[in-house]
């Protein structure tokens, strides 16, 4: 008997390597790489997933336990994903299982049984259709398989493939082709769901006699039946909007059905998520010069067939999406599936309407403001083949296309692309590597790319991935990019006003409302309260050793370094110059709001922020509003800084740029650059001109002086000099260890002996040094000291930050060092989590 190899979802990490089963004769043709299966498990049934097949008399090996059920028709992976798994495990040092996970919705995570029922396609299969090459020799009618479920309803999957043994092949593909249909048990709340549709029994001529046969009392009935026929040539029709088009009862139409005229019938509906929504069809664009050569160039990777990555570096507006659409329809047109990245907030009813507007239903979309239930059918449309593209957030870099050609990453140096639970990994690079496994392109797109990925093409120095450059200054309407006025918030409170608001965005905010123009007005929230900033001179409290700033404890009443440790008091007064306005930084949007209404009466202000669009289809309803001109303010936090494109927004206001600068974040810089830069690119897209306020208490800082000016390259310049003097990426990796434990005392010892068996190893190996030195491969090791939140659910937290560079296995290292100590302790009670290439370093 032939052997699977499988990947148990054991939650231990004894188990994280596949288990021989033999394949029983009966399930033989079900399974294959990738498929979910059910298997014996010590004492119980556990999920798994078939990784690998071995064919051979493994017949007589003792105690090898047999594989009791697939759990679907077409498995879930494909060989290709299952592939991709291995290597994330190795990439991120995480289990294979939850790998594997986390490329599925959740609606097939649970344990309920998939049943089978028939679809709505009918009848036989036409065996030229091209799209379907695994045509299979047995006819499903022959074989009885239709009547089999017919007669049933709906059959399990133990049922089929007890039954039909021989006939799996058929089976997926009646599958694949809609004949039957794949659901959850009944008794799951995700299952399909189901509309009533209505129709006419009888064909049209005999309906027309029947009208003459209604008497006065069922006009109703007559007038439902008229529609019916008008309406034949799109019929059947939801039976929902067809009561409320006639403004008719439930009744009517049960008397309807029971003269046997009509008939109702109950379908099972994808739940198309922008179903009833129009999308206005969009056509492709005539390319402006700067567009056409970098599609040229793309085009012709994607006509090869190649694998290659490009990083498109081009200004807000300068016209991205247009060629995203352009390379993707290239690649469409080859009967190969492109995938889209957005990041979570940018994935906003806007964007999805670019990309429905050109490929109508052909286009899944998936994130996490859907529904389970929603989400599994937009994932079945791509498996089964009824979808070329995929727009979706991070998870959607796991679509199950089965002949990807182009995966596009946009916005590409957003943080929101890292997973931050396990498997934590990075959207981006994964996108990459399933690119080079099958052959795929990648345009990895953005105004401000991340300096991870700018640096790589430059330097072609392949820390991940070298991508071609390929650059566009100008936007597409020829339109200038908006003035930037940077206003020092020091001089306005030396000059008496405590507002929130200078004097310059005040004037400006009173003259849009005059013009009737829109403003967008940026509160980043991110980072306040947790650091010491002096109103009067800017002054921030910072690390002697690290460069970043220190955090403030309420608890201990002092400032701490979150990446080597220094603490000191915190001061009462400012050290840089006497003044005692110092204090925690913080305001929120809602006293921005407020604030706004005191100022400017009648101002109609949209406040957006987590607490404002928490409902489902909010964030979408705020911005329908915005754009039909029902406020002058849009305000909010970093959702209003991405991919809106409103005609009217020529003021984009920010009121504190300063507050990301002082997180303890070695990318505080990038960061705040990155979000000036794409906020202010909100301003005068279309005809109007636009004009950008940027408050700040550093405007020094060349974060904010070369966002002004648009000027990426010489922020990258001296970003790049600052990271490189201080061994942060991309001049080297990191890898965040974070380790946690109940008792303080423990967690100390513990930490220390990671660390010390991290150098010791590191040192037998000859890795270990300074990366100060030339050598190429090195690695260091910062801490340990305590996390940033250093107590979290009751268990204390500690950290190691290794930093390292070159061919050294260090991921490797960072996890055999973990699972050694874990081993050695024996206590179940220490969690070690490693966190690869970390986004956050808390
Ligand atoms: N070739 C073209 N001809 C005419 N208009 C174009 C062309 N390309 C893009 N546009 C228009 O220019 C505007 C900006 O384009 P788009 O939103 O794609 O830019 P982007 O680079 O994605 O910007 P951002 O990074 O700011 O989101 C849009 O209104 C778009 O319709
Ligand atoms: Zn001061
Ligand atoms: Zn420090």
């Amino acid at each position: 008997m032939d052997i699977a190899k499988v990947i148990v979802d054991v939650p231990v990490r004894s188990t994280d390597r596949p288990f021989d089963y033999l394949i029983p004769e009966s399930l033989k043709l079900w399974i294959e790489v990738g498929s979910r299966v059910a298997v014996p498990f010590g004492h119980r049934t556990v999920q798994g997933f078939v990784v690998s097949l071995e064919s051979g008399d493994h017949g007589t090996i003792p105690g090898l336990k047999a594989i009791q059920e697939v759990l679907d028709l077409l498995p879930p992976l494909s060989p290709e994903l299952v592939e991709l798994g291995d290597w994330m495990s190795q990439r991120y040092a995480c289990r294979r299982i939850s790998a594997l996970q986390a490329m599925l919705p959740t609606a097939l995570k649970g344990k309920a049984e998939r049943l089978i029922s028939l679809g709505e396609v009918e009848g036989t299969i036409a065996p030229e259709d091209e799209l379907f090459p695994m045509f299979p020799n047995s006819d499903p009618e022959e074989l009885g398989i239709t009547d089999f479920v017919r007669r049933n309803g709906e059959v399990s999957m133990k049922q089929l493939t007890r039954n039909f043994p021989e006939a799996a092949e058929t089976v997926k593909f009646m599958l694949r082709r809609g004949v039957l249909v794949e659901s959850q048990s009944i008794k799951d709340k995700m299952g399909k769901k189901k509309l009533k549709t209505v129709e006419l029994a009888i064909d049209v001529a005999s309906a027309r006699e029947m009208l003459g046969s209604f008497s006065g009392r069922s006009a109703r009935q007559k007038e439902l039946l008229t529609f019916l026929i008008e309406m034949e040539a799109i019929l059947p029709l939801p039976l929902k909007e067809v009561l409320a088009v006639l403004q008719i009862s439930a009744g009517t139409v049960k008397a309807l059905e029971e003269k046997g005229c009509i008939e109702i019938n109950e379908v099972e509906v994808y739940r198309d998520p922008y179903r009833g929504r129009d999308f206005k069809p969009s056509l492709p664009l005539p390319l402006t010069v700067e567009q056409e050569a970098v599609y040229a160039r793309i085009a012709r990777t994607v006509d090869e067939q190649s694998h290659e990555v490009f990083l498109l570096h081009g200004v807000t507006g300068s016209g991205k999406t247009e060629i995203y659409l352009q390379c993707i329809q290239r690649c469409v047109n080859q009967g190969r599936q492109a995938v889209v990245l957005v990041p979570e907030i940018a994935l906003t009813p806007q964007m999805v309407e670019r990309f429905k507007g050109r490929f109508g239903s052909g286009v899944a979309v998936m994130h996490s403001r859907l529904s389970v239930g929603e989400r599994y059918d937009e994932w079945r449309k791509i498996r089964e083949g009824k979808a070329m593209v995929a727009v979706g957030a991070r998870s959607a870099v796991f679509a199950p296309f089965a002949n990807l050609g182009l995966i596009i990453v946009d916005e590409e140096h957003e943080s929101s692309y890292k997973q931050e639970e396990n498997p934590k990994y990075h959207a981006r690079d994964v996108a990459v590597r399933r690119a080079e496994q099958g052959g795929a392109a990648v345009i990895l797109g953005s105004a401000t790319p991340s300096l991870e990925s700018y640096h790589a093409a430059r330097a072609q120095s392949d820390i991940h991935f070298s991508p071609v450059l390929l650059e566009m200054p100008s936007r597409a309407l020829g339109n200038e990019l908006p003035k930037v006025h940077v206003v020092d918030m020091r001089d306005e409170l030396k000059e008496g006003n405590r507002s929130m608001f200078s004097r310059r965005l005040h004037a400006a905010l009173l003259e849009r409302l005059e013009r009737k123009e829109q403003t967008v007005l940026l509160l980043n929230r991110r980072g306040f309260s947790t650091f010491v900033m002096c109103r009067s001179c800017g002054f921030v409290a910072g690390c002697p050793e690290c460069d970043i700033s220190l955090t403030y404890h309420s608890r201990s009443d002092n400032l701490r370094c979150h990446y080597c440790g220094h603490a000191e008091p915190a001061p009462k007064v400012c050290p840089e110059c006497g003044s005692e306005h110092i204090r925690f930084f913080g305001t929120g949007t809602q006293r921005v709001e407020e604030e706004l209404g005191k100022l400017f009466p009648g101002m109609r202000v949209i406040r957006m922020d987590v607490d404002t669009t928490t409902e489902k289809g909010s964030h979408e309803k705020l911005l329908n509003l915005f754009r039909d001109k029902k406020a002058d303010v849009l305000l909010g936090t970093q959702m209003v800084a991405k991919g809106l494109d409103f005609p009217d927004v020529t003021l984009v206001g920010v009121i504190t740029a300063d507050s990301a600068l002082n997180l303890p974040d070695f990318r505080a810089a990038e960061k705040t650059f990155q979000l000036l830069t794409q906020v202010a690119g909100r301003a005068g897209r279309h005809q109007l001109p636009g004009e950008v306020v940027v408050q700040s208490y550093t405007p020094e800082h060349y974060s904010i002086i070369h966002a002004s000016t648009h000027d990426y390259n010489s922020f990258v310049r001296e970003e790049l000099q600052h990271r490189k003097g201080l061994h942060y990426p991309p001049y080297c990796r990191l890898i965040l260890v974070t380790l946690s434990h109940e008792q303080l005392p423990v967690l100390l010892r513990m930490a220390e002996n990671y660390a010390l068996n991290i150098q010791g190893k590191a040192r037998q190996l000859r890795w270990y040094g300074s990366l100060d030195k030339l050598s190429t491969d090195a690695l260091d090791l910062l801490g340990p000291v305590a996390s940033p939140m250093p107590r979290l659910k009751g268990r204390y937290r500690f950290q190691c930050i290794i930093k390292w560079r070159g061919s050294i296995d260090a991921i490797g290292l960072a996890r055999e060092v973990a699972e050694a100590l874990e081993d050695s302790v024996r206590d179940k009670d220490l969690q070690i989590s490693i966190d690869v290439d970390p986004q956050m370093l808390m």
